[in-house]
């Protein structure tokens, strides 16, 4: 009999939901950064093991709205957990929950939705004695439903979590095909490869003030070749400069490593062509947002 469920990743900015939907899956469907607040939307990873689907949607990490944009965000990671089977909340076993956190486990809690603690980056807690005190101060405030201590970048105990997610099945069917692993446009996975490549080599207030907009993705008919053109949308002149770089050396360093990620992922050379464009204040402008797919319709 098949089984499905399906579950959202919840949690801070920077605990590593992203990281632990990669490695669940087992490829690059959603932007890992040291950055905060890299994941704008929402992103599916399927997996099937046997007879169960589990079904995964990761969400913004939990942050005070600053912008428009960040308004957004929020509303997603709300979406995203009404209507589920289960909830991963995902914890940097080195930080304190915070204000926002709290108040979703209330929401949990209250909505009797199973939430399955993850906490993460335990190889940064060398302590294993105070590992043991979180984990008890966590489950003595929240009634979570199992805990599982992880390193994501150690690929410590995500088979842990696989199991406790397979374990919240129920019998239905599989809603995607088995060997489906995402259902996220080609060109939203091409955009945030290479979104993910400047949050990487950029710092400061760039990164964020950036969307990548995919305007043409087409295999050749005569070989074996993808081109794809993509046009990366700044705030500020002077941000143009620096993606840019000196001769053109930032953006050429941007287009390579992510062509490298893009021919790994698609299985296909491809042939990458990346423009810079200004758009001032984009992040405050409804119709912008829209424009990039980053808003959640209602
Ligand atoms: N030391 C350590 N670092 C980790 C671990 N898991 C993730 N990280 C790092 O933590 C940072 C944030 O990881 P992400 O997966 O982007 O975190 P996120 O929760 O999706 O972040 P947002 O998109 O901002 O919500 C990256 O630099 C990861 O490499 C871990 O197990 N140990």
């Amino acid at each position: 009999m098949t089984k499905s469920v399906f579950v959202t990743l919840a949690g801070h900015t920077n605990a590593g939901k992203s990281s632990l939907l990669n490695a669940i899956i087992g490829e690059k469907i959603a932007s890992v950064s040291p950055k905060p607040q890299t994941t704008r939307t929402r992103i599916t990873g399927i997996k099937t093991v046997g007879e169960t689907q589990m079904v995964f949607m990761d969400t913004p990490g939990l942050h005070k709205p600053t912008t428009k944009l960040s308004g957004h965000m929020l509303k997603a990671v709300k979406d995203a957990v009404a209507d589920i089977d289960a909830v991963l909340f995902v914890q940097d076993c080195t930080k304190p929950l915070s204000e926002q956190e709290e108040e979703l486990l209330r929401s949990l809690e209250k909505a009797k939705t199973p939430t399955i603690l993850v906490l993460n980056k335990i190889d940064l807690c060398s302590d294993k004695s105070k590992l043991m005190a979180t984990i008890a101060r966590l489950n003595a405030a929240h009634p979570f439903s199992a805990t599982v201590p992880v390193s994501v970048t150690e690929a410590d105990g995500i088979d842990l979590v696989e199991q406790e997610v397979m374990a919240l099945a129920q019998p239905a069917p599989h809603y995607f095909p088995d060997e489906k692993f995402t259902d996220q446009p080609e060109r939203v996975l091409a955009a945030e490869m290479i979104r993910e490549k400047i949050l990487n080599l950029l710092r400061d207030e760039v990164p964020h003030g950036i969307a990548v907009s995919i305007e043409r993705m087409k295999e050749r008919d005569d070989k074996d070749l993808l081109d794809i053109d993509a046009t990366i949308y700044c705030e500020r002149e002077s941000h143009k400069g620096i993606l840019i770089g000196k001769n053109g050396t930032m953006l050429r360093k941007i287009a390579t490593l992510a062509r490298k990620d893009l021919e790994r992922f698609f299985y296909i050379q491809v042939n990458l062509q990346c423009w810079v464009k200004v758009k001032e204040d984009w992040r405050n402008k409804e119709g912008l947002i829209h424009n990039f797919g980053l808003d959640n319709p209602e």
